[in-house]
């Protein structure tokens, strides 16, 4: 790696790929992939294999995580390749192996491309031709159409891009069955109203990061008080796809129980945010310690939400 090494200016600062030879080592190939996130994406999409009617042999399930795995550290590892010019100017980002040097971007791009590609292969050699089309869709959707088209363009970036990180119950679960249903459909639903309040809570507080790079997410276009209604509002929307589960008599008191306790937290938490002491131009006077509590939590929700499914799927 690290043949081709054109140094790049990128804003006012000029980032030297020598030390790509000499600096990168294994831990930057793996947090390129976005390794933390892959974790609870790869989950998503578990549940749905899980849940899934039919059968699927153990080791296909195995290679279709694989995939989902492969496939979301790929396309996350394009992203890294493109923003490199934004993550440089935002301090929660500057460190990342690309910002700081240490691998050359069109390494990182071919890795990113080649990984993504090894996983449709794999997915469509292993299972079926629906499942691989649906981790192709999603690549390109997190690739292009959020990283390169939506994310820069306008402050609903990540409602419709959230649709690409919505994919793996679905994959999961056609991976199994080879074709779609209502079930995964609304799983798909609540990662999907998951995403705003999981993004925006974030973007509270790395408001000043991404305005600074030029990034127009909806605090910096709209301001924090129109985001923390944004924030309750899709969170509500969010409880009631969340519980449909039940009414549908697809889940169990298990569920519901589960469901009802995290959706009433979710709520709070964003009642909280939308609460939480502010200047007149709408900055937290308390570091957002409201929107960062909301952020962890909702990581949590997602977690335990899913949980609860297979729970229920196997009492
Ligand atoms: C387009 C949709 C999404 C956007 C824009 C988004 C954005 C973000 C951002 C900016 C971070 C902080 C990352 C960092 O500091 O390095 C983050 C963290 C995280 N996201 Fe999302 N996210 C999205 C969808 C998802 C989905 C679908 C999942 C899983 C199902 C997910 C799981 C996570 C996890 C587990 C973390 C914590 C990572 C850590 O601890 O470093 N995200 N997300
Ligand atoms: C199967 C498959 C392809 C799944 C994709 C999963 C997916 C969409 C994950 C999105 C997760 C994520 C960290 C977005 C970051 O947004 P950002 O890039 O704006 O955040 P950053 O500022 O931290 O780079």
């Amino acid at each position: 790696m690290g043949q081709s090494l054109a140094d790049e200016t990128i804003g006012s600062k000029r980032i030297r790929y020598d030390a790509a030879v000499v600096g990168s080592n294994v831990k930057d190939w793996f947090v390129l992939l976005k390794p933390r996130v892959i974790s609870l994406v790869v989950f998503t999409g578990i549940v749905g294999i899980v849940l899934a009617p039919g059968h699927i042999n153990p080791i296909l399930a195995l290679i279709s995580i694989l995939c989902i795995c492969m496939a979301s550290g790929g396309a996350g590892a394009i992203n890294m390749w493109y923003d490199r010019d934004i993550d440089q100017i935002m301090q929660r980002t500057i460190t990342r192996p690309l910002p700081a040097g240490r691998v050359n971007p069109n390494d990182a791009l071919i890795y990113g491309i080649g990984v993504s590609v090894l996983s449709v292969i794999l997915m469509f050699l292993a299972t079926n031709f629906l499942t691989a089309a649906i981790l192709a869709f999603s690549i390109f959707f997190y690739s292009v159409v959020y990283t390169i088209w939506l994310k820069r363009s306008t402050p609903q970036n990540i409602v419709i891009g959230g649709a690409a990180g919505a994919f793996p119950p679905l994959i999961g679960w056609t991976s199994v069955t080879g074709s779609m249903d209502l079930f995964p459909i609304i799983l798909f639903s609540i990662t999907f109203l998951w995403t705003p309040p999981h993004f925006w809570s974030l973007a509270l507080y790395a408001c000043k990061d991404y305005g600074r790079a030029g990034i127009p997410m909806l605090p910096v276009v709209k301001g924090a008080r129109h985001t923390r209604w944004q924030i309750l509002i899709y969170t509500i929307i969010l409880a009631i796809v969340s519980l449909s589960p039940v009414y549908l008599g697809y889940t169990s008191y298990i569920y519901m129980g589960t469901a009802i306790l995290l959706n009433a937290g979710f709520i709070y938490m964003a009642i909280k945010v939308l609460l939480e002491k502010q200047t007149p131009e709408g900055l937290s006077l308390n570091n957002d310690k409201a929107a960062r509590h909301s952020f962890r939590f909702s990581l949590i929700y997602l977690f335990l939400l899913f949980l609860a499914l297979i729970i229920d799927h196997f009492v």
